[in-house]
């Protein structure tokens, strides 16, 4: 569980501790105050990057020439471990595990494994299918590892075939070693897919059911990319001609996706926004469970968790969250948005008030719900 977290330099952010951390964290203040720096400073430290579009360099404060964020994570079995990346204007980035100085941003992720809901996550079910690839991809690689060599070799015989198809004159031998190289690996690439929706399936179910039993039944159809009665070797020999005239491959594990519905109606073309932000929760949460049994431990980040949500659909989220017993850090902009029973007892839940860039921790007591 991240313990702390030391921000020097970030955006507005120019000495700011968020801490002592607890299960459940939420941060609020108005537009502009600082929230969303800190979920992107945790999010750093468990990936070296941000979710924010834009140069690595314009996260550091402006005139000033590097931002160090650190963090301490308390093991399961006690004691603990610092963290640290540390970004120069002039010269790049520097990780620290542990006291060491580090080359791996997997050790970071390993340490702290991450989640993050927020505007962007809509993508998942409105944006386009590369979205859904990753989610799945995602996935795959964190449930069987040893698929991540036949993702590669699918990658590159993938590359390799289609620069063949765009050179006017065929090589056909070669091409068809490449042919056969990426009929094995993606049909190695897929399967793993369709496992892993088929796990998911099952984790998302009775959370979609809590979250919004009133949007029925939502199917999540996997759709491999190619006919599904023949095999990909088949289905690469009979679109060779179409290939070549086109210059690339057009079928394949390259063209899947998950075909998300709500009695048979395209989920994104159907649900409103909230219940939208709702079937994102829904998928987002059935990742963090199968990645917490794994795991045993994750960080969800959700930047304004009650935006698109009425308070009784919030509340869902929040109880569903207080079950898996993740750790969560939750922005929102005003003190009320968030009541802190929905998350569990006030010992679990250490509320933070961000004003400016300067985080206050708020004894709820105290405060009384009064700030907003
Ligand atoms: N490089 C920078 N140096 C200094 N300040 C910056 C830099 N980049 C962004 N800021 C400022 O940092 C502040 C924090 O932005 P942030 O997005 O964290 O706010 P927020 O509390 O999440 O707001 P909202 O509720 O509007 O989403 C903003 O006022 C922004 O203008």
């Amino acid at each position: 569980m991240l313990a702390s977290l030391n921000i020097h330099h970030l955006r507005n952010l120019t000495e700011s501790k968020l801490g002592p951390l607890s299960l459940h964290n939420v941060v609020y203040g108005v537009n502009g105050s600082g929230k969303t720096s800190l979920l992107e400073a945790a999010h750093i430290l468990g990936t070296a990057r941000s979710f924010r579009s834009g140069g690595a360099k314009s996260l550091i404060t402006h005139g000033e020439a590097s931002y160090v964020i650190r963090g301490e994570r308390r093991l399961p079995g006690g004691g603990s471990v610092s963290m640290g990346v540390q970004r120069e204007k002039v010269g790049g980035i520097s990780l620290r595990v542990a006291g060491e100085a580090s080359r791996s941003v997997a050790q970071l992720a390993d340490e702290l494994p991450l989640l993050l809901i927020n505007a962007d996550s809509f993508d998942l079910l409105i944006g386009e299918p590369a979205n859904r690839r990753r989610f799945m991809d995602w996935g795959v690689f964190h449930v069987e590892h040893d698929l991540r060599e036949h993702r590669q070799r699918f990658q590159r015989a993938l590359t390799q075939r289609n620069h063949l198809l765009r050179r006017g004159k065929l090589e056909r031998s070669e091409l068809e070693v490449w042919t056969r190289d990426l009929a094995v690996h993606a049909e190695q690439v897929s399967a793993g897919r369709e496992r892993f929706l088929d796990t998911l399936r099952a984790v998302f179910e009775p959370i979609i059911q809590e979250l919004a039993p009133e949007i029925g039944p939502v199917d999540l159809a996997y759709r491999r990319g190619w006919d599904a009665n023949s095999s990909y070797k088949d289905a690469l020999h009979k679109s060779l001609a179409s290939d070549q005239e086109q210059g690339f491959t057009q079928t394949g594990p390259q063209r899947a996706d998950i075909r998300v519905t709500v009695g048979g109606y395209s989920a994104a073309e159907t649900l409103s926004r909230g219940q939208q932000k709702l079937l994102v929760c829904a998928l987002k949460l059935a990742q963090g469970q199968m990645l917490a049994g794994e795991r045993g431990e994750v960080l969800y980040l959700i930047d304004d968790l009650p935006s698109e949500l009425d308070a009784e659909r919030c509340e869902r989220v929040c109880r569903a969250l207080a079950a898996m017993r993740v750790q969560t850090l939750i922005t929102c902009v005003s003190r009320s948005a968030i009541p802190i029973e929905w998350l569990g007892s006030d010992t679990s839940v250490t509320m933070f008030h961000v004003k400016q860039g300067e985080v206050d921790l708020v004894s709820p007591e105290v405060d009384n719900g009064k700030t907003a």
